[in-house]
C-alpha cells in the first residue's frame, strides 16, 4: 500500500511572523499544503511522508496509514536556537498535520493523498508555531528552512530572499475542457429529463475548463491572491505525490466537516445568485425562492442523514442565511453537533467522519447513488479531487475538511520534481503550466440550462480572475 516510514519525529517551536503573515510569505514559496482563512491557518513545506490510496477503500486506507504513524520527538534538533520549544502546543492543528485530498469518486484515477510536510507553520490569533517533521531522530532545522526559502531571524520566520518572490502570474490561455458549453447545456437538459422521470430529485452537474501558460504558474502567487481576495473562504492546497505532478488548490466557501475533539460542524451551501445583484435582490432571489430552497434543503438533509449515525446530537437551524462572497451569494446553513463514542469509548477518526459525510447533495444529488451514477454518465469527466474532501488533520483527531470547490488541479513540474529538466520551472521553484478548473451547479425540477451555465461561469470567476482571464 505505502512504503513510507511510519515512524516520524517532530518538534514544535514558538515563533513569530512579520506583519505580512502567512499570506505575505506565500508568493515566494512552493507549499506542499495550505489551509488559510482570514490570514490564519497552516502552511506546509516539503514532504516528510506521503500516503496515497484510490478506489472504494481510499478513506479507510488513508485512515489506516495515518493511525499507524508512530510519533516520536525529534531529538536535539539544532538550528533555530532563538525560537522556544512550544511545550504546550496541544491545540488543534498545532504540531504535525497531514494535508489531505480525497478523490470525489471511487472510480477516479486521482491519487487520494495525505502529505505530512517537513515544515509546518501554524498561525492562530494567539500564536505562531513552526513544526519540524523528519523520518529520523535528528534534523538540521536551519538547513531545512534554507532549502524551502525561509530563515529564522531572532525567532521571526522570514523569507530568505524577499526579492526572489515572483510578483506576477504569466498570461494564460483559456481552453475548453472535457465538454463544450453546448455539451454542458445538453447534460443539464438530460439531467432535467432524469428529474422529470423521477430517477433523481436533484443532480449536481459539473464542467471543466483548462488554462494553459507558456510559463510556469507559481502556485504560491495563486494561493496568496486567493487568500487575500477570498478571505471568507478556506484557501487550500495539497501538493503532488511521488510519481505524479498534480496539486489541487482553490478557495472553498463550503466546510464538509470541521472536527475539534468531539465537536463537529459543517457549512452547507446550495442555492446561488451572482454578485451582480444587490444584497436586497439577492436575498429575495435566494430566501424567497422555492427552487433555491429545495436545492438547499436537499443538501442540508443529506449531510444530516449521513452524519447522524456518527453523532450523539446534531443541530441545524430551520432557516438558511445568505452568505456573501466576492463572486456570488449562497444560501448557507451551519450545522453543528457532538460525535458519538464507539463501544470502546473512542471517537470516529476524521477520515471516517469525512467518508460518512461525503458526498452531500451540494455536490452530488438526491438520492446519492442514482445521482452519482448519472453524473458520471452525463459529465464525461473524471472529477479527480474536485468536490472531494480537502484540508488537514492532526494526530489528535482534529481536522478541517472543506469541499474542494472553486479551484482546480495544477499539472506540471514543481520544485520537488526538477528531474524533468525543466530549467525555468526549477529556477522559479514553482508549479505547472496547465490548470484544470471545475464548477458545478445543483439542478432541480425548475432549473433552466442557460442559467446553470451562467452560474458555472460565476463559480469559475475566482480562479479565472486570479489568473487574469476575467474581471473579478
Ligand atoms: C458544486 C459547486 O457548488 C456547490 C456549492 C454551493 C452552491 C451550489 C449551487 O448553488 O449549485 C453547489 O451546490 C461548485 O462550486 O462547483
Amino acid at each position: 500500500m505505502n512504503s513510507q516510514p511510519t515512524v516520524l519525529h517532530s518538534h514544535t517551536y514558538e515563533v513569530s511572523l512579520d506583519d505580512a503573515g502567512l499570506t505575505g510569505l506565500l508568493p515566494a514559496l512552493t507549499p506542499s499544503g495550505v489551509w488559510i482563512r482570514q490570514g490564519q491557518g497552516l502552511l506546509g513545506l516539503g514532504v516528510a511522508a506521503e500516503f496515497t490510496a484510490s478506489g472504494p477503500r481510499r478513506f479507510a486506507e488513508l485512515a489506516h496509514s495515518w493511525a499507524a504513524v508512530d510519533w516520536q520527538p525529534l531529538e536535539s534538533p539544532h538550528g533555530p536556537v532563538s525560537a522556544a520549544f512550544a511545550e504546550a502546543a496541544h491545540y488543534p492543528g498545532a504540531g504535525p498535520v497531514a494535508f489531505t485530498s480525497v478523490a470525489f469518486s471511487e472510480t477516479s484515477s486521482y491519487a487520494s493523498r495525505l502529505i505530512v510536510p517537513q515544515l509546518i507553520l501554524a498561525v492562530s490569533a494567539e500564536r505562531s508555531l513552526l513544526t519540524v517533521v523528519g523520518d529520523s531522530a535528528a534534523a538540521d532545522v536551519t538547513a531545512l528552512l534554507t532549502e524551502h526559502g525561509l530563515v529564522l531571524d531572532g525567532g521571526t520566520v522570514r523569507l530568505l530572499d524577499t526579492a526572489a518572490a515572483p510578483r506576477n502570474l504569466p498570461a494564460g490561455q483559456l481552453q475548453a475542457g472535457s465538454q463544450s458549453e453546448r455539451q454542458y447545456l445538453n447534460a443539464v437538459t438530460a439531467g432535467l429529463s432524469a428529474i422529470a422521470a423521477g430517477t433523481v430529485q436533484k443532480l449536481v452537474l459539473a464542467r471543466d475548463v483548462v488554462v494553459t501558460s507558456s510559463q510556469p504558474l507559481p502556485r504560491g502567487v495563486l494561493l496568496s491572491r486567493l487568500a487575500a481576495d477570498y478571505a471568507e473562504c478556506w484557501t487550500y492546497c495539497v501538493g503532488e505525490v511521488s510519481g505524479g505532478n498534480e496539486s489541487v488548490l482553490g478557495a472553498t466557501p463550503e466546510m464538509l466537516v470541521s472536527l475539534r475533539g468531539e465537536r463537529v460542524s459543517s457549512r452547507v451551501l446550495a442555492g446561488t445568485v451572482d454578485r451582480s445583484w444587490s444584497e436586497q435582490e439577492a436575498a429575495d432571489r435566494l430566501l424567497r425562492n422555492a427552487k433555491q430552497h429545495r436545492e438547499h434543503d436537499l443538501a442540508v438533509q443529506s449531510l444530516v442523514e449521513q452524519l447522524s449515525p456518527l453523532t450523539e446530537s446534531l443541530q441545524s437551524p430551520t432557516d438558511p442565511h445568505v452568505l456573501r462572497l466576492p463572486n456570488v451569494y449562497h444560501l448557507a446553513t451551519d450545522v453543528s453537533g457532538v460525535l458519538a463514542s464507539g463501544s470502546e469509548g473512542t471517537l470516529p477518526s476524521p477520515l471516517q467522519v469525512a467518508e460518512r459525510a461525503h458526498p452531500t447533495a451540494a455536490v452530488c444529488g438526491t438520492p446519492t447513488r442514482e445521482a452519482g451514477q448519472l453524473l458520471e454518465m452525463l459529465e464525461g469527466l473524471d472529477r479527480g479531487p474536485f468536490a472531494g474532501p480537502v484540508g488537514w488533520m492532526d494526530a489528535a483527531g482534529n481536522a478541517d475538511f472543506g469541499i474542494a470547490l472553486r479551484g482546480g488541479v495544477l499539472e506540471g513540474p514543481s520544485s520537488t520534481t526538477h528531474d524533468d529538466g525543466d530549467a525555468a520551472a526549477a529556477e522559479n521553484g514553482n508549479g505547472g503550466r496547465r490548470i484544470r478548473l471545475y464548477a458545478g451547479c445543483g439542478i432541480v425540477a425548475d432549473s433552466v440550462p442557460e442559467d446553470e451555465l451562467a452560474e458555472t461561469r460565476s463559480k469559475l470567476r475566482p480562479m479565472l480572475s486570479t489568473l487574469g482571464l476575467v474581471a473579478s
